[in-house]
């Protein structure tokens, strides 16, 4: 399979190198040439296999020759080994229609684990007996930044630079990320939101002063590879409520689009996918663009579901790219005007493209909090402030068809956000016995102020290897 970058300059290349490469050099994010797509007889065999099984049968057409199929099934295998939960994503009935996608299982409690634990195993598979280093820099609004340190954290030939925007994260969120110790970990928390620090990355990955000097990576979901093993969690809940005979619609609390755009994948895949409602927090960009056109940011504003509190969704790039049809070069104008002015109207196809498959809604604090409220009292289930944005843009969904169930992706563990549940329940959930004693460990975290030369002298300093 070969890989194209979403502003057409930058030169293609096979899995393994958009894997190491992560952005591509013209500043686009790749995406595979074309969609592989399974017949509904293909889907129907699915069912009922095994999750690491499943995710191998999925990843493989994009993987193709880079890895053998038996030796994508051992990875896939560890990977989902050190899962809480047998059925690694599992399904939970909230009433006839609502169900919840628990994707919290994994080692740091949300659903980044599910694609950085393989990537993790990847970036090893590919460093294997080749005499590379990579140098990885990451932007976290809480959550990718202990799921990406959890999975490369002590492994050779990687060192990971991991930015967070000070005082806007959960505590938990934090001293998952500053308590990991090992060598080749480096916490860097900066003055300002997590677009800031995603600018940063990006710019890094175009800074020829750095990107010349090190082997930069990424495992941001501007990586492909982190979207590929989302897409798995959307075919096996699917399959598990009828697919490919029953459609099924889900409702994704979003941020950096990179969760609905798996979702997306999986539809252009062939999963019968009814509808991709994209629930965002007040930071409701994404929500303006797909309701009326308009996508232009404004000031990131804090709230109880800090990890979706992100303004520019480096995803969003992707779709309008494959909806506008596939023309790199308008989509690097259109990107370059949005990056000079902060804003950009959609055109009629990207908007049509949008509408046939995707909604939108927008929570605000009493719509969260209502929803965990509700999920609470009527269910029984406890959920977390981005898992409850998700089921409010659920409950509100119009124009389903009655047979069609919805599933809501939760995506962290409530105890992550203990404050915020305790707020809208009166129940504090605890942390699961698998995170250890992580409030009674030493934290190691640098300051910096938010400033890109700040941040890019400190990777150069600590690097421990150029390319
Ligand atoms: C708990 C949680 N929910 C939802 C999101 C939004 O996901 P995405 O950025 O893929 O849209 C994030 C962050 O990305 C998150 O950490
Ligand atoms: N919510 C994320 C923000 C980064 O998103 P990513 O999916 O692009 O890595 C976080 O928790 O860090």
């Amino acid at each position: 399979m070969e890989y194209v970058s979403t502003r057409g300059a930058a030169p293609a290349l096979d899995f393994r190198g958009a894997t190491l490469a992560g952005l591509a050099s013209d500043g686009g994010l790749y995406l595979p040439r074309e969609w592989p797509r399974f017949s509904a007889d293909e889907i129907a065999a699915m069912a009922g296999l095994p999750y690491a099984e499943l995710a191998a049968r999925i990843m493989q057409p994009f993987i193709g020759d880079a890895i053998a199929p038996e030796r994508l099934r051992e990875l896939t295998a560890a990977a989902y080994g050190r899962f809480a939960h047998a059925a690694v994503t599992p399904l939970v009935q909230l009433d006839e229609r609502q169900w919840l996608l628990e994707l919290f299982h994994g080692p740091t409690l949300a659903f980044k684990d599910v694609a950085l634990q393989f990537l993790g195993l990847l970036f090893e598979e590919f460093l294997r007996g080749v005499d590379d280093h990579l140098t990885i820099v990451g932007a976290t609004s809480g959550d990718t930044g202990s799921a990406a340190i959890d999975a490369v954290a002590g492994r050779a030939g990687i060192d990971i630079f991991m930015l967070h925007p000070r005082g806007r994260i959960s505590d938990v969120q934090r001293r998952q990320m500053t308590t990991v110790l090992a060598d080749n970990v480096h916490n860097v928390a900066i003055e300002g939101s997590f677009d800031d620090a995603q600018a940063f990355v990006k710019r890094m990955f175009n800074d020829p002063a750095m990107a010349g000097r090190f082997h930069l990576s990424a495992v941001n979901s501007i990586n492909w590879a982190r979207l590929m093993a989302q897409v798995v969690y959307y075919f096996a809940s699917a399959l598990q409520l009828g697919a490919p005979s029953r459609r099924v619609a889900f409702s994704v609390p979003t941020g950096n689009f990179g969760d609905v755009f798996a979702g997306y994948v999986a539809a252009r895949m062939g999963l019968p996918v009814e509808r991709l409602f994209v629930a965002t927090n007040v930071n409701d960009i994404l929500h303006r663009a797909l309701s009326s056109g308009d996508y232009s940011a404004s000031t990131v504003t804090p709230t109880a579901a800090p990890s979706m509190d992100i303004q520019v969704s480096s995803n969003f790039e992707r779709l309008l790219f494959d909806l506008g049809g596939r023309n790199g070069a308008a989509l690097a104008e259109q990107m370059a005007g949005f990056e000079a002015t902060g804003a950009m109207r959609l055109t009629n196809a990207q908007r049509e493209g949008a509408a046939a498959l995707f909604a939108s809604a927008r929570a605000d604090a009493d719509d969260m909090a209502g929803a965990m409220r509700w999920a609470f009292e009527a269910t029984g289930q406890v959920i977390d402030p981005h898992t409850a944005i998700g089921l409010h843009a659920a409950r509100k969904a119009e124009g389903l068809g009655a047979s069609v169930p919805i599933v809501t992706l939760a995506t962290a563990h409530p105890a992550k956000f203990g404050d915020a549940v305790e707020r809208a329940t009166g129940l504090r959930p605890s942390l699961p016995a698998r995170v250890g004693d992580l409030f009674e460990r030493a934290e190691r975290c640098s300051d910096l102020p938010g400033d890109y030369a700040a941040v890019a002298d400190f990777v150069a300093a600590h690097a421990t290897r150029q390319a």
